[in-house]
């Protein structure tokens, strides 16, 4: 695989998702960092998306909920580069009908190399980086020498 760089703009584009147990969780740890956040692009599974906009009161971009298909949505921005972080706090005790949708999203991110926190300690992390706050340069895969490869002629 060839790679190349792209270039993820200063205000982020930010999927925030929380499995139901987990849904408390993400809303008080969006609420203590409420001023941080309202600076970047934020979107969000159905459920969660409503419940973040009326704790929050920042707009958001609500996808479908998870179980119908939303983790598969943000899946598919991936690849587009329209979102730039996920912040997931899936359930570990729980297993979901959507499982396989899940294990998608976070595969997809990590061949996109999309940053994914999947828990409050690494969102504090993410959140506290200095490249929240700039633009970043980071690895892609080079998409136009991949297919490029795939479509050679065997000689
Ligand atoms: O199930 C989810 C992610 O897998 C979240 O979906 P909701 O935000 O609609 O609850």
């Amino acid at each position: 695989m060839q790679f190349k760089t792209s270039v993820m703009p200063k205000k982020k584009r930010i999927a925030l998702i929380a499995h139901d147990n987990m849904k408390q969780e993400l809303m008080e740890w969006s609420l203590l960092h409420r001023h941080q956040l309202e600076n970047h692009e934020l979107f969000a599974t159905g459920t969660t998306g409503h419940m973040l906009e009326t704790e929050l009161s920042i707009p958001i971009t609500k996808l479908i909920s998870g179980p119908l298909g939303g983790d598969q949505q943000i899946g598919a921005m991936l690849p587009e580069k329209k979102i730039d972080l996920i912040i997931f706090f899936w359930d570990p005790f729980e297993p979901m009908p959507h499982d396989p949708d899940v294990k998608a999203l976070l595969r997809v991110a990590a061949v996109w190399n999309v940053a994914v926190a999947c828990n409050r300690s690494s969102a504090d992390f993410l959140l506290s980086s200095p490249l929240m706050s700039a633009e970043h340069s980071y690895r892609i895969p080079d998409y136009d020498s991949y297919l490029a490869e795939r479509l050679k002629k065997p000689s």
